[in-house]
């Protein structure tokens, strides 16, 4: 049945807006850019944050400009026709500054007694995560359950056991995922990697452009947004604590006690925001909501800056250093490289998942500790200089975030998927976490803007309609055992 549109009602107080977006990230833009094209432009972005971009997020280290967040478009166009990334046409849109990344054959290998050369390993490693996702793909058209990655890889006889293999297997998968194979679903893994990189599958290619632009990678967000929007459909450093939502409308309210109402609203808060009650929901979302919203998971990935006064390290762009304990400092990224920032003295180091949350928890000094003496293990000959800066963020205590991107763990299935996107009367939910093809992307959080838009302009167009699909029980296929 349509939902019809109370707000025709006669006598019914009027709502200050009929869209309100909640966020001002990448899907947060593109859904009001939609609005604007399709004619709604009584819409306001409600963002808790100075500026536009969410997770794309520079900043300012050692006289450079250094991206916290996103810093690559993951897979651009193979061909003339082939499907072109939304994020690489914005970028060429914009004439953001990028340089391609050649993290698979531009890498130099540690482990804590010096460089070791085990790219053998490392080649084997990529091999294996190749028949992964093969091996998972297969695994749709016969009807098979999901396992997990680990699974996944244990089937096909990938079984790492010393700190090279772990090594190499975390570059593979956890510093794509920002969790562990044991973690993540085999299937969903490998729709994400090949919707985006297997230009066989229909991906985009696997080029991936490293930003280094100095204005900044979010400058091409920004820039879009300058083109259609108006000072007064943009409400920054305004935080959302409550929303609202009923069958006539959804209203805000803000931590400044200030409210705003919508007949639509359109939250594309992380995940990570709506999994931890950052912003309370009233009345209670449903249970089909709750439980596609806590199913899903939020990974954390990690990158921390230090600046010294002059490079000393590898000249690849890459390296990638085993320590004993999987997952400790293992992927090092220089910027002081002739193709992205020469003469920086930058160099930084990514974690993810539960190390990420280990060091959230930790001071800086420490941390920074921690990290020199993984570089001076590199470095057995040499005395690592103190750095002249050090910086990560902690993206998982950010109330504003909670985590970096999601991902797909093996107990979620496609109904729980559709429940995560589906609308709650008048609310809509659009962002990185609901696109089953590109979850965890950039290019996912454009498309969802776009499309769940789309669907919002349709009811408004409307006066009213049903809404996104949505199942009130998600069931087992076949129940497990014989009961
Ligand atoms: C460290 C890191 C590295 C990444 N690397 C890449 C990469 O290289 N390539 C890639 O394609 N993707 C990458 N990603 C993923 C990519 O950044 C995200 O998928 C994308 O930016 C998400 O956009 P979004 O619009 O869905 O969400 P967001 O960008 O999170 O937008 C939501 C907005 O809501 C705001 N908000 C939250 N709570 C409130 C509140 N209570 N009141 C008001 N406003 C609020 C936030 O400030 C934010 O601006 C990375 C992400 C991180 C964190």
């Amino acid at each position: 049945a349509t939902v019809p549109d109370t707000n025709a009602e006669p006598n019914r107080p009027k709502n200050d807006h009929k869209v309100i977006i909640l966020g001002g990230g990448v899907a947060g833009v593109i859904a009001a850019r939609t609005f604007h094209q399709h004619g709604v432009k009584d819409f306001v972005i409600v963002e808790a944050r100075d500026e536009l971009g969410g997770r794309l997020r520079s900043t300012s280290f050692g006289g450079k400009t250094v991206e916290l967040g996103a810093n690559w478009v993951q897979g651009t166009q193979t061909g003339p026709n082939g499907p072109a990334n939304p994020i690489f046409t914005l970028v060429k849109k914009h004439k953001i500054k990028t340089q391609l990344s050649n993290y698979f054959t531009s890498l130099t290998t540690y482990d804590n007694t010096g460089a070791v050369n085990y790219m053998d390993v490392f080649n084997a490693s990529i091999d294996a995560y190749v028949e992964l996702t093969r091996t998972a793909g297969d695994r749709v058209p016969q009807n098979l359950v999901d396992v997990s990655s680990r699974t996944a890889y244990t089937l096909i006889g990938a079984k790492p056991q010393d700190a090279h293999a772990k090594a190499a297997e975390y570059y593979q998968f956890d510093w794509e995922y920002a969790q562990t194979p044991d973690q993540t679903s085999a299937i969903a893994s490998s729709w994400a990697n090949n919707f985006t990189f297997d230009a066989y599958q229909g991906g985009f290619s696997d080029d991936n452009l490293l930003n280094i632009d100095q204005r900044g990678f979010k400058t091409f967000i920004q820039e879009e947004a300058k083109e259609f929007l108006k000072p007064s459909q943009l409400r920054l450093s305004s935080t959302v604590k409550t929303i609202s939502w009923s069958r006539s409308g959804v209203k805000l309210v803000l931590t400044d006690g200030s409210s705003l109402s919508g007949d639509y609203a359109l939250c594309t808060f992380s995940l990570g925001v709506l999994q931890n009650d950052d912003v309370t929901l009233t009345p209670q979302l449903p249970g089909f909501k709750k439980e596609a919203i806590a199913s899903m998971t939020m990974g954390t990935y990690t990158k921390i800056f230090l600046q010294f006064p002059k490079k000393f390290w590898f000249d690849t762009e890459m390296a990638l250093y085993a320590d004993p304990e999987r997952g400790r400092y293992p992927v090092w990224q220089s910027l002081d490289h002739e193709n992205f920032l020469p003469g920086s003295g930058i160099i930084f180091v990514t974690v993810t998942g539960d190390f990420s949350e280990r060091i959230e928890g930790l001071p800086d000094a420490q941390v920074k500790e921690e990290v020199l003496g993984v570089l001076q293990s590199m470095y057995p000959n040499i005395t690592v200089p103190a750095p002249l800066d050090f910086k990560f963020n902690r993206w998982r205590s950010d109330p504003l975030y909670r985590g970096s991107y999601s991902n797909w763990p093996p107990s979620f299935v496609k109904q729980h998927h559709d429940n995560l996107r589906a609308n709650v009367e008048r609310l809509y939910f659009a962002g990185e976490a609901t696109t089953q093809k590109y979850f965890g992307f950039l290019h996912g959080a454009y498309f969802e803007g776009l499309d769940v838009a789309k669907e919002m302009i349709k009811c408004i167009k409307h006066h009213g309609c049903v809404g996104l699909q949505h199942y009130n029980e998600v069931k087992n296929a076949i129940p497990y055992g014989i009961i």
